[in-house]
């Protein structure tokens, strides 16, 4: 198993490049089965996630092929595919459950493993498959296997108003892709408005789909017979930028952060500006990235948060926040509202010297005390990425083991900080 080495103490500055979004594009490589017609995505990043998707597809019998430097990739979903994803590739990821919606909707059948409960919290899909049976779906639970038919004679779902009962990002996505190619019209209120959410709903509409109010927590959508292919570039990774902002800051940096959208990130940027942290725009409409100039820990205010759906503070920010938290300066308190089970890392960053204390889901911590290097251990994703954030500050060396979780979702990640100036190394098991 992988893992990264980190000298701290070296301020983070430079330029970086934020590569394409992973929870956009593992949706949009779905959406490729909605149709027969060859879909060109642009600037896919480069991720473990991405490489389970795609062999996922091709499991399937979609055709894929990747190409040009900008993270092009190309799906073609024949006729004769078979709608199935089978639990060897969708218990490594949970975006698998994204192909239910897509193959029902366009073959009238799909048979889908249940995603693993994944150790932030249950997540179960309940709701992905109670607006399905809505639209008309029949769906029951076999053997670990989400198993979805149309009813005898029908062609298409159809058209449903639904209201989820929390909101849900993959559920909504999983909803919007199959009203597309549903009979009558579909509404879908509660809805994800994350910015994930809306680039998928740009997609559908290039194939030929009409959707209204994306971006929005009421979705309509007007079902069409057939949708057609497409070329789209996925949105910039919001969470990557968010990590490199907290990174940059935590280190007393000076970078920035090329593609970066201040627009799809304010409540991040709130808390570090309100933490003493500057963080500009460039260039005309903010295309020139994200600007963030730190004047390190000592100067900085810890800052309390709840994790909400978007617009509120992302919950995938939360670990990396709290790792900015702990060399700024005060007590704050950090409020996990979305998953029942997202405070790992705080066991693997008290072992950096950290003040932590969870009670439920909320965790407490007082910034400032030293962080000292040590062996730390990735739990998931984010977690990962807090632990390299603190390794980036400690003394002395950090090294960060089981970085297959960060592999899962960051393109590159000890490289792009390398090129800002950390001193981190891969140690290759
Ligand atoms: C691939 C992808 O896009 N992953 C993101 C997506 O995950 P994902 O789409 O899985 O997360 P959801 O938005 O669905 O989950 C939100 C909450 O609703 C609950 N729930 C959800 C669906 C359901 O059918 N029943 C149910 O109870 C979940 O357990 C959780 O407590 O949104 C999360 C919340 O922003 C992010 O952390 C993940 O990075
Ligand atoms: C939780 C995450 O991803 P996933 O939904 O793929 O597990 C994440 O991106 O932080």
């Amino acid at each position: 198993m992988d893992k990264l080495l980190i000298r701290g103490g070296r301020p983070l500055v430079g330029r970086v490049a934020i590569s394409g979004a992973k929870n956009a594009a593992l949706p949009q490589m779905c959406a490729a089965l909605l149709t027969r017609e060859p879909v060109h995505l642009v600037n896919v990043p480069r991720l473990h996630d991405v490489r389970t998707m795609r062999r996922l597809l091709e499991h399937m019998g979609v055709a894929t092929e990747t190409h040009g430097e900008r993270g092009g990739m190309s799906f073609t979903a024949p006729d004769g595919l078979t709608p199935e994803a089978p639990y060897e590739l969708v218990k490594t990821m949970r975006a698998s459950v994204l192909a239910l919606g897509p193959l029902l909707a366009r073959f009238g059948r799909a048979r889908v493993s249940l995603p693993g409960g994944c150790a932030i919290g249950a997540r179960p899909v309940d709701q992905h498959i109670r607006g399905l049976q809505a639209m008309g779906a029949q769906i029951h639970v076999e053997h670990g296997y989400i198993v979805a038919s149309l009813p005898p004679g029908r062609q298409r779902l159809q058209g449903a108003h639904i209201t989820t009962d929390m909101v849900t990002v993959t559920g909504t996505e999983n909803l919007l892709m199959a009203a597309c190619l549903a009979e009558g019209e579909t509404v879908l209120e509660n809805a994800a408005q994350e910015p994930e959410v809306a680039d998928l709903a740009e997609m559908l509409i290039r194939m030929g789909a009409r959707i209204q109010g994306h971006g929005s927590s009421t979705i309509r959508v007007q079902g069409v017979a057939q949708l057609h292919g497409c070329t789209h570039q996925v949105v910039a990774d919001r969470i990557e930028a968010g990590t490199f902002l907290c990174a940059v800051a935590a280190t007393g940096g000076n970078a920035l952060l090329e593609h970066a959208r201040a627009d799809h990130l304010q409540a991040v940027i709130d808390k570090l500006r309100d933490a003493g942290v500057q963080v500009g725009a460039e260039g005309e409409g903010g295309a020139g990235g994200l600007r963030v100039i730190s004047p390190g820990g000592a100067q900085l205010k810890a800052q309390s948060f709840r994790t909400m759906e978007y617009p509120g503070f992302p919950t995938d920010m939360q670990a990396q926040f709290m790792a900015l938290n702990l060399v700024a300066q005060g007590a704050a308190t950090v409020t996990e509202t979305i998953f029942e089970n997202r405070f790992m890392h705080v066991n693997e960053l008290m072992r950096l010297g950290a003040e932590i204390m969870v009670d439920g889901r909320v965790a407490t911590l007082v910034g400032g005390a030293p962080l000292s290097g040590a062996t730390v251990m990735a739990t998931d994703l984010r977690a990962s990425a807090s632990l390299v954030i603190a390794g980036l500050v400690a003394s002395g060396e950090t090294l960060v083991d089981r970085i297959y979780h960060l592999d899962r979702g960051y393109d590159t990640m000890e490289a792009k900080l390398r090129g800002l100036g950390a001193d981190i190394e891969r140690i290759s098991a």
